[in-house]
Parts: structure tokens; C-alpha cells; sequence
């Protein structure tokens, strides 16, 4: 299995380098994080590096796109954060919903802040606040929502976020209005292939039909009925690999290309149904995507 995912995602370095030398200056100038994680990957979206970036800041868990995962696996992640004593809050930074939820937390932690500084004999003062997380995530959608403006771009594209600027919210916050984007992770290809899957990846080189075709075996167990059924082929019947083909060759006149961009289409765009790919360590995904979109 792992030797599916060798040489699968290529980084461009100059990408890497930027991404990190402005994440550190962004994270530097803050007291207070706001860590948004893809729900559908809320492990693979994380960054083994955070705790390292963010220092002794504290940091509030945004397990954003909470809307296009099935709710047990959702209930299942925010009882796993509970348990290793993180604050995870789940949003719909798309429509609002949850957000409120984030930022009276984040008043929380400001509070925290500024009984901190008065303790050290200082002035309180608005506590500053980035919102960081991989390409795509949300980052500008939620920003958006907690600012109750449209005052940054948020677009469908990785990567269109750039320049610091701060914006008071709730009297007693400065967010920055330029999210923070995470370097890759170098050392996990498997996470990256996730990443890509979700369109999470930002500047990376990959081979669409590989990716696809991981997705295909990813959502196969998940929602076999559904890929049949949009598909034209029984994903259960053969391989990822030789189910990519057949679709390929039924519906898009051998274009294997094409085949692959429209399984990752369709996933990106929710239209295969709440799907997670990825649930807590230890608790399995069983197939309930496929009863949801029944019912639906
Ligand atoms: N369904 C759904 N869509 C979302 C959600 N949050 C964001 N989106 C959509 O996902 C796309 C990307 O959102 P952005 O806010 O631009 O993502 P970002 O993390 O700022 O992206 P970069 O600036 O590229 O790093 C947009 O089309 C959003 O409308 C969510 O919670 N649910």
C-alpha cells in the first residue's frame, strides 16, 4: 500500500520556503491561533509542526467543512479532540454556520490573554488573532464570517490570499485579515495524497489519475453504491486502478484523464454525499454517507 503513495506529491521549493517564511512572521506578531482543519481529513489537514510554530501561543481547533461530513463521524472527531484536551470547534465557514462558536471562544482566549499581561504588570490591550491553516481550507471564508463582511477574498482556488493587514472584531480582537498557510508536510505522502484529494494542496505537482485513483479506493468501502450508480461501473468488482480505466472508457471515450478529474470533482464538490475519509484513531468509517444521501 505505501508504495502507492511513493514520489506521488511534488512541492515546489520556492513554495515551501514562502509559505513558511510568511507563516512565522504572520504567527510571530500573534497571541492566539486559529488552527483550521478540512473535516473530511481532520488528521491529514493537521501539521506535525504546529505546536512548534505556534510556540506557547494558544491555539483554538476550526474543524471547518463540517457540512460535508456525516455528523457521527463529526461527534466522533469533537469527542477525540475532547479527549486529548483540545478546544475543537466544528464551522460551515461557507454559510456561518458554527461561527459564532469560534469567536466567542477566541473572546475567551483574549480575556485569558490580557489576565496573562496583567499579571506581568501590563496595559490590556486587543489581542491579536491569525487564522492558519493548509491551501483551501477555508481560512478566507471563515475570516469572512468573523469579520461579518466580505473584507478578504475568498475564492474556490488554493493559494489567492496574500499581504497583512489587521481588522477589530468584537472590540476586543485584531484578526489578521491574511490567513496563514501552512508548509507542506514533507514526510507524508499519504497525508499529502489526502490533501490533493481534497484539493487542500496549494502549489504541488501530482499525476491526476494517481490521486483519483487512491481516491477511488478511499471511497469505495465508503459509497460503492454511489460511485456505481454515477459512474456507470461497480467500483466493488475489480481494482481502483482498473475501475478508473472502465469509467474511462465508458463515459469519457478512453480519456483516463478526464475520468480521474471528474471523481475528484465530484468529491470536491460534495456531490457524492457527506463523505470523511479519515476518522479518529482507532474508530472505524463504516459506509453511512451512502444512507445519508439516500435519505437526502
Ligand atoms: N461546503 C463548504 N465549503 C466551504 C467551507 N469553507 C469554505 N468553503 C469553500 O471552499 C472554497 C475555499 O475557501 P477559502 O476560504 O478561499 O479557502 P482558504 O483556506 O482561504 O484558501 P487559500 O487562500 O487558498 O489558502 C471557497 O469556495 C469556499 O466557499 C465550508 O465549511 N463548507
Amino acid at each position: 500500500m505505501e508504495s502507492e503513495y511513493s514520489n506521488l506529491i511534488q512541492w515546489y521549493p520556492g513554495h515551501i520556503a514562502k509559505a513558511r517564511r510568511q507563516l512565522a512572521e504572520q504567527i510571530k506578531q500573534v497571541d492566539l491561533v486559529l488552527e483550521v482543519l478540512d473535516a473530511r481529513i481532520a488528521h491529514s489537514s493537521r501539521h506535525d509542526e504546529i505546536q512548534k510554530l505556534a510556540g506557547e501561543r494558544p491555539r483554538l481547533v476550526v474543524l471547518n467543512r463540517a457540512d460535508m461530513i456525516p455528523q457521527g463521524v463529526l461527534r466522533s472527531w469533537l469527542r477525540w479532540f475532547a479527549a486529548q484536551g483540545e478546544a475543537a470547534y466544528p464551522t460551515n465557514a461557507q454559510n456561518g454556520d458554527g461561527v459564532r462558536a469560534v469567536l466567542k471562544a477566541a473572546q475567551q482566549g483574549a480575556v485569558a490573554v490580557n489576565q496573562r499581561r496583567a499579571g506581568r504588570g501590563m496595559r490590556p490591550r486587543a489581542v491579536r488573532v491569525a487564522v492558519i491553516g493548509f491551501p483551501n481550507v477555508g481560512k478566507s471564508a471563515l475570516i469572512n464570517r468573523l469579520v461579518g463582511k466580505r473584507a478578504v477574498e475568498s475564492a474556490a482556488k488554493p493559494g489567492v490570499t496574500r499581504a497583512l493587514r489587521w481588522v477589530r472584531i468584537a472590540d476586543v480582537i485584531d484578526l489578521l485579515d491574511s490567513p496563514g498557510i501552512l508548509p507542506p508536510r514533507l514526510n507524508d505522502q499519504r497525508a499529502a495524497a489526502k490533501l490533493a484529494i481534497c484539493d487542500d494542496i496549494g502549489q504541488a505537482a501530482y499525476t491526476t489519475s494517481r490521486v483519483a485513483t487512491l481516491a477511488a479506493e478511499l471511497l469505495t468501502p465508503l459509497v460503492p453504491g454511489r460511485l456505481a450508480e454515477r459512474f456507470g461501473a461497480d467500483p466493488l468488482a475489480v481494482t481502483a486502478e482498473a475501475w478508473l480505466e472502465q469509467v474511462a472508457r465508458h463515459k469519457y471515450h478512453g480519456n483516463l484523464d478526464r475520468a480521474a478529474e471528474a471523481l475528484l470533482g465530484d468529491f470536491r464538490r460534495g456531490q457524492l454525499g457527506a463523505i470523511a475519509l479519515e476518522a479518529p484513531p482507532e474508530e472505524p468509517l463504516v459506509p453511512q454517507a451512502e444512507a445519508e444521501c439516500e435519505e437526502g
